[in-house]
């Protein structure tokens, strides 16, 4: 039984002639235990998948279906951290045991044993407001991990971070999931980052969404972010940009007559 689900899912925004087509149909299906990574062009509808996944949105039709229990619910991570300025370190990350209702001692206890696996045991008291944005990103991550979620949805986690940060990040996040058995829909602009951390890596097409490739990487797992000087990364990546150029600038028939120059979606 796949612990993800979307049958013909479709989402659209507005009414009548301004109605913006935003997703779909789009149909997926990711296993126990499965990292998938979903690639597209800008405004293809990513954002949308996810948020519909996190039952933060309807589908227009369709249906999305997660498979949890109430004990190791859904966690997400988003790229602005959504972590509470008004909360320490270990508040925020306790955050979702508080709402889980663990015991005070105990969720103290989960939350400073992620806070020291992700480097961050001195800043337990701190607030975010001290922290710079890729330790933001390891708190909310933390936050997340901290409730040994079923199913993790992470939209564009790292794409404030500069490319340094980005790739520690990657690799610390391969460590982790590969270390629990969360099942992961993971949003991604990067080819590169999803061809690390997924199993599978699915390229959308320009809005309306849909998944017009998919490929699963061949890296055994456990893997380290060493497969990116693989020579089968590099053929890998080449390959799945190709397909992922010719949706880029590609203009949805509902928008209308095509720029002058210069504007337009980018990867
Ligand atoms: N609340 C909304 N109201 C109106 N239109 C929306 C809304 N949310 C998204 N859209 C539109 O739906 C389309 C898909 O947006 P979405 O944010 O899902 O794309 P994305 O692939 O995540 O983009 P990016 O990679 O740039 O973050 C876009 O054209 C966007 O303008």
């Amino acid at each position: 039984m796949p612990k993800i689900r979307a049958s013909a899912v479709t989402r659209s925004f507005g009414r009548g002639p301004r109605t913006v087509a935003a997703l779909g149909p789009l149909d997926l299906d990711v296993d126990p235990g499965e990292f998938v990574c979903v690639v597209g062009p800008s405004g293809c509808g990513k954002s949308t998948l996810l948020r519909i996944a996190a039952g933060l949105l309807r589908p227009s039709s369709g249906a999305l279906e997660l498979r949890t229990d109430a004990t190791h619910p859904a966690a997400m991570i988003f790229q602005d951290y959504g972590i509470y300025d008004w909360k320490t370190v270990l508040a925020n990350v306790r955050f979702g045991l508080d709402v889980q209702r663990a015991p005070r001692k105990e969720a103290d206890a989960r939350a400073a044993a992620w806070l020291a696996k992700l480097g961050l045991a001195d800043f337990a008291d701190a607030y975010p407001a001290a922290l710079s944005g890729g330790m933001r990103q390891r708190v909310a991550i933390a936050r997340a991990l901290a409730v040994e979620p079923e199913i993790l949805l992470m939209d564009e986690p790292f794409a404030a971070l500069d490319a340094q940060l980005r790739t520690i990040l990657q690799d610390e996040l391969l460590a982790l999931t590969q270390a629990t058995s969360a099942t992961t829909l993971f949003i991604t602009h990067s080819l590169e980052e999803a061809l690390v951390l997924g199993d599978r890596v699915l390229v959308m097409s320009a809005r309306p969404g849909r998944v017009i490739a998919e490929r699963r990487t061949p890296f055994a797992r456990p893997r380290t972010g060493d497969v990116r000087s693989d020579p089968r990364f590099t053929a890998l990546k080449d390959e799945l940009w190709e397909l992922l150029r010719g949706e880029v600038g590609r203009r949805a028939p509902d928008a209308g007559p095509a720029p002058a120059s210069g504007e337009g979606a980018a990867a």
